[in-house]
């Protein structure tokens, strides 16, 4: 079994509703995202012959997919009041709600299945919210 390793990584702010604790307040991260792509057979011929898949394919996935939240601010739906929203979107923010509380975890499942919905066949995404905090998401028997 080959496994290929490729990151990108993105800058943005967040905070934890519910939190008791620092990270309850807006504060920022760069996010690193670790992708371990697994395959038993490389391609036998053309440009990606002896190759699992191109690195440099997987790496311009991988930014595509995390380029979308660089710079913004992550909220969860319903984790700030609707008139503080409008004003920040008013005022030229770059906010991006999502359906769930932004952790390492949720972002390490969500780009899993991301880049598995993009065709690679994928064995663990591990998201580094700090260089020494990271979260790693696999399937059970995968
Ligand atoms: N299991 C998780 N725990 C926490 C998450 C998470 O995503 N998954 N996230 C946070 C916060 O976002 C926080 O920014 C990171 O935690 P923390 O280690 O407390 O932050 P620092 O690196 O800034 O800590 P210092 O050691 O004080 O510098 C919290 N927990
Ligand atoms: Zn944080």
């Amino acid at each position: 079994m080959y496994i290929l390793k490729a990151e990108h990584h993105f800058d943005s702010a967040h905070f934890l509703k519910g939190y008791q604790g620092k990270c309850a307040n807006i504060h920022g991260h760069r996010w690193r995202v670790v992708a371990e792509v697994e395959g038993d057979k490389l391609f036998s011929e053309g440009q990606l012959r002896d190759m699992v898949v191109d690195f440099g394919d997987l790496k311009r996935d991988i930014k595509k997919m995390v380029d979308y939240y660089d710079h913004s601010l992550i909220i969860e739906s319903g984790s700030m009041r609707k008139e503080t929203l409008s004003f920040l979107i008013e005022d030229g923010f770059n906010i991006i709600e999502v359906d769930f509380r932004p952790t390492a975890e949720r972002f390490a499942s969500k780009f899993y299945e991301e880049l598995e919905n993009m065709g690679y066949r994928i064995k663990r995404i591990h998201v580094y919210e700090t260089p020494t905090n990271c979260a790693l998401y696999e399937r059970q028997g995968g």
